[in-house]
């Protein structure tokens, strides 16, 4: 493919260099641009395709890099990307050593906030603003784009309250597409159709917060929208633009099918078709197990209630939304929220399984700490994506879960090995425990095709013992018992694996016999290696004056780029191949 006209941008004073007239030509080529290397490579894609009209204005008529531009989540920025310097290498895009999927600070000048979580966007251009104010920039302009379903989140709101006391040169642009991955939800959602079509006459929420407010307006109208920015950049204090855009604009499945195109994998550039799918059967996703057995569980248990922060599809809790609708809840990008409302329900006798990534949970740890776990109530925790996550990177990664849970009184934390076990933990959950319990599990797939294994009971804190071995004692927990396994089967009765599905309570009895059998002992997990699972061994170790060599195997204390999980495993040791290195040399050592 070819894209003259894109391929004379290098930066955006190239863009500014050319006349109005042509920009609509340029939005086409950057469109194909975004949809040809996302077809191959992978990435969002619905998100891109939507702002590119408005991508362009704003680059075009804002003195970028100068003027502040901040994308709220990220996900959105291909174009942006593009247009700034890093056409080129966009292929590399999410890729090992490649460019991130989110704007980066390190990454470019024009990147002038990292993002990758939502809703950060306003208080972050707001900080700049004020700073700018207080070092006597009064010219510099301030601009926070985010989305329908971003500027729901709690953090959005507490920004815009703070800017609309304020003086500080702010624009705020909402995008809104009435989408986020799911559709949007909520009364803000109703509120701004009906500020769209003009159905209600309402006070305008926006003004009342003190911005001075434009639109709605066509947010694929390049003329207008560089009309309506030339009005707004001679208004000083906080402002708010309201752009009504389509998400997958330009790309017909796209447009049609929103939920699946925000991130659809590899699919036929030309004809917008997504690739075939493997007929040969398959493992399921850990999220489908989750979500499949929740529905099974929850047609027995009437009690059971379903939540998730705005993440039905990723976690699969849509199951029990499709079947049980009165029972089962998307709340929107509200992790806080979601925390204390399940703490709520729990409060009232319900049986409640929030369904939350492991890297958004992070948002809800004084919920977590201060309404479930200070009051014991028995609120599931259904932590997906923990472990590293691939292409989405350092902002996604669900590697500090285990750290952050572990200190955490009164909360039972639980690494399903596979697919049973998750079940079984689920089930056991449900029967009714007398605390909150935090069980996680990774991205992508288990290992067992036939999963749907009957219900049994586990007894809390009690790890098992896998394997025989002489030499080595493996203590691991999650679904690296698996590669675990593999060890042992490599080094035949050298190696003793023992399964601590349960960080905590951890089982000390199991502990005590092996620091008395073993005088090396290894721990293996998908987190951080400090405060996590092995911490945990090794502060038994302390108490129990444990004389043996212990070796904690975990992520080091560094942030993980992006790449594949394969690939970020290889680069931290904790694939397989450098794990038998390691104990093989352990071996030697012994
Ligand atoms: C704190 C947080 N929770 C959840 C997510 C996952 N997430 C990424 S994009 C997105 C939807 C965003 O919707 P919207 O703001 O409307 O932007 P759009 O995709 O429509 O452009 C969600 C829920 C996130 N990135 N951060
Ligand atoms: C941008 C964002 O936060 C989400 O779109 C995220 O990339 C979803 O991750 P999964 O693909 O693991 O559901
Ligand atoms: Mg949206």
């Amino acid at each position: 493919m070819s894209y003259p006209l894109l391929e004379t941008i290098n930066d955006p004073q190239d863009l500014r260099k050319l006349p109005v007239a042509q920009l609509n030509e340029l939005a086409a080529e950057l469109r194909r641009f975004i949809i040809d290397i996302v077809a191959t490579k992978e990435g969002h894609l619905g998100a891109s395709l939507g702002v590119v009209e408005l991508t362009l204005a704003l680059h075009y008529a804002f003195n970028t890099p100068e003027d502040q531009l901040i994308w709220d989540v990220g996900h959105q920025a291909y174009g942006h990307k593009i247009l700034t310097g890093r056409r080129d290498n966009f292929d590399t895009n999410r890729q090992l050593g490649g460019l991130s999927g989110f704007p980066k600070r390190e990454e470019s000048v024009y990147d002038a906030f990292g993002t990758g979580h939502s809703s950060t966007s306003i208080s972050a251009a707001l900080g700049m603003a004020i700073a700018a104010k207080i070092q006597g920039n009064t010219q510099r302009q301030h601009i926070a784009v985010i989305g329908d379903a971003s500027i729901a989140s709690g953090m959005a709101f507490e920004a815009l309250n703070h800017a609309g006391d304020c003086d500080a040169n702010l624009l705020v642009i909402l995008n809104d597409n009435a989408i986020g991955i799911d559709p949007s939800v909520g009364a803000l959602k109703n509120y701004l159709t009906n500020v769209k079509t003009g159905s209600q006459r309402q006070e305008n929420i926006f003004e009342a917060l003190n911005f001075k407010y434009f639109g709605p307006v066509d947010g694929h109208d390049i003329d207008k929208l560089l009309e309506i920015i030339k009005t707004l950049k001679k208004i000083k204090g906080p402002k708010f633009l309201h752009v009504i855009t389509t998400k997958g604009k330009g790309l017909k499945q796209a447009e049609k099918e929103q939920v699946v195109y925000h991130a659809p994998g590899k699919f036929d550039a030309v004809t917008g078709e997504l690739n075939p799918k493997s007929t040969t059967p398959q493992p399921p996703k850990y999220q489908d197990v989750f979500g499949l057995t929740l529905v099974e569980l929850a047609k027995k248990n009437k009690k059971i209630v379903g939540i998730t922060p705005a993440m039905p599809t990723g976690s699969s809790l849509k199951y029990m939304m499709q079947e049980f609708p009165e029972r089962a809840f998307d709340v929107g990008i509200a992790e806080q929220h979601a925390v204390t409302l399940c703490a709520g329900i729990a409060a009232a006798g319900g049986v409640v399984f929030c369904a939350i990534y492991s890297t958004f949970l992070q948002r809800a740890y004084d919920q977590l700490i201060h309404d479930v776990a200070l009051q014991k109530l028995p609120v599931i925790f259904c932590v997906d994506r923990a472990g590293l996550v691939g292409a989405d990177g350092a902002t996604h990664h669900g590697v500090f879960d285990l750290a952050y849970l572990r200190c955490i009184p009164n909360l039972i934390i639980f690494a399903p090995r596979n697919e049973e076990s998750l079940r079984n933990i689920m089930f056991t959950a449900q029967l009714g425990l007398e605390q909150p319990v935090a069980i996680r599990y990774p991205r992508g797939r288990g290992t067992t095709i036939n999963w749907k294994t009957p219900f049994q009971k586990i007894g809390i804190g009690k790890a098992e013992k896998l394997t025989e071995g002489d030499n080595i004692a493996l203590l691991v927990t999650g679904t690296m018992t698996e590669t675990a396994l593999q060890l042992a089967d490599t080094f035949k009765n050298e190696v003793a694996v023992y399964y601590f599905g349960f960080v905590k309570p951890l089982d000390l009895a199991a502990l005590q016999e092996i620091f008395s059998t073993y005088t090396n002992v290894i721990t293996l997990e998908d987190g951080v290696a400090s405060g996590g699972f092995g911490s945990a061994v090794a502060e038994e170790a302390t108490r129990q004056n444990y004389k043996g060599k212990l070796q904690v195997l975990g992520i080091p204390d560094t942030f993980i780029e992006q790449g594949t999980t394969e690939e970020l495993r290889a680069s931290v040791g904790l694939d397989f191949e450098s794990l038998k290195a390691h104990v093989a040399h352990c071996l030697t050592l012994i």
